[in-house]
C-alpha cells in the first residue's frame, strides 16, 4: 500500500458520507438551492485563500528545490486555475470581489484552515501535504461519484461547471502531483509517523464534512 492508500484506507466511513450529503447530492441532480451555493462560493473562495497558505509553509519547510517547486507551483494552480470557478460563479451571483473579501469567514472555516495551517506549522514536508490532501482529493472523489450517479450533470446549466471542474482531467493531473509527493515525502515513515499522518488527515475530512454541514444551514 502507499501512503496516500493508507491515508484514503483509513476515511472510507466519513468519505462515504459526501456523497450522500444532501448540499452534494443537490449539486449533483441540480436541485441546491442557490442561495445556499450563493453562501457557500464566499465561504469557499475565503477557504482557498488560506489553503494557498498551507502550500506556501510547504515551501518554506521544502528540503530541496523539487519539493519547493512543487508546493509554489500549487499555490498559482490555486490562485489561477481553481478560483477562476469561483470568479465565474461570483460574476453569474453578482457577487463582487470586494463583497466577497469583505464577508466575515465562518467559524467552520475559520477552524478548519486554522487546524491545517497549525498541524503544517508544526510537521515537516509530509505533514504539510497530509494537510492539504483530504482537501484536493475529496473533491475529485465526490464530482466523480456525482457523475457516475448522474451522468449529464457536468451539463447542467448552472452547476455543471462546478462538476467538470473538479471532474476533470487537470485537476486529476495536480491531485496526482500531490499524491506522488505525499508517497514519497512519507516512504520511509515509522508507524508511529504514518499514525500522525493518518491522525491529521482524518481530522481534515471530519472538517470537510462540516464544511458542507455548514454550507447547507448557511451558518454565521
Ligand atoms: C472546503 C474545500 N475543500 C476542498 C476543496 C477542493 N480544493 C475546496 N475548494 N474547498
Amino acid at each position: 500500500m502507499t501512503v496516500t492508500e493508507k491515508l484514503l484506507d483509513s476515511v472510507q466511513e466519513i468519505w462515504a458520507g459526501y456523497h450522500t450529503h444532501p448540499f452534494v447530492m443537490g449539486i449533483g441532480d441540480g436541485s441546491l438551492d442557490q442561495e445556499k451555493f450563493r453562501y457557500y462560493m464566499i465561504q469557499d473562495y475565503l477557504y482557498l485563500i488560506d489553503y494557498t497558505r498551507v502550500f506556501a509553509v510547504g515551501v518554506a519547510k521544502a528540503k530541496d528545490l523539487s519539493v519547493m517547486k512543487l508546493f509554489a507551483a500549487s499555490t498559482h494552480t490555486i490562485l489561477d486555475g481553481e478560483m477562476d470557478i469561483h470568479r465565474a460563479y461570483m460574476k453569474r451571483l453578482g457577487i463582487s470581489r470586494e463583497e466577497a473579501e469583505n464577508t466575515p469567514v465562518s467559524l467552520d472555516n475559520r477552524s478548519y484552515t486554522s487546524y491545517m495551517l497549525r498541524a503544517a506549522y508544526e510537521g515537516g514536508e509530509a505533514e504539510v501535504m497530509a494537510a492539504i490532501l483530504s482537501c484536493a482529493l475529496s473533491y475529485e472523489a465526490i464530482a466523480k461519484e456525482i457523475l457516475k450517479k448522474n451522468p449529464q450533470a457536468d451539463k447542467h446549466p448552472f452547476y455543471g461547471e462546478w462538476v467538470s471542474g473538479y471532474a476533470s482531467e487537470e485537476y486529476h493531473k495536480e491531485n496526482e502531483r500531490l499524491t506522488g509527493l505525499m508517497n514519497r515525502l512519507a516512504a520511509d515513515y515509522t508507524p508511529a509517523q504514518m499514525d500522525r499522518l493518518i491522525d491529521i488527515f482524518t481530522a481534515c475530512s471530519r472538517y470537510e464534512m462540516s464544511f458542507w454541514d455548514m454550507a447547507w444551514e448557511m451558518r454565521r
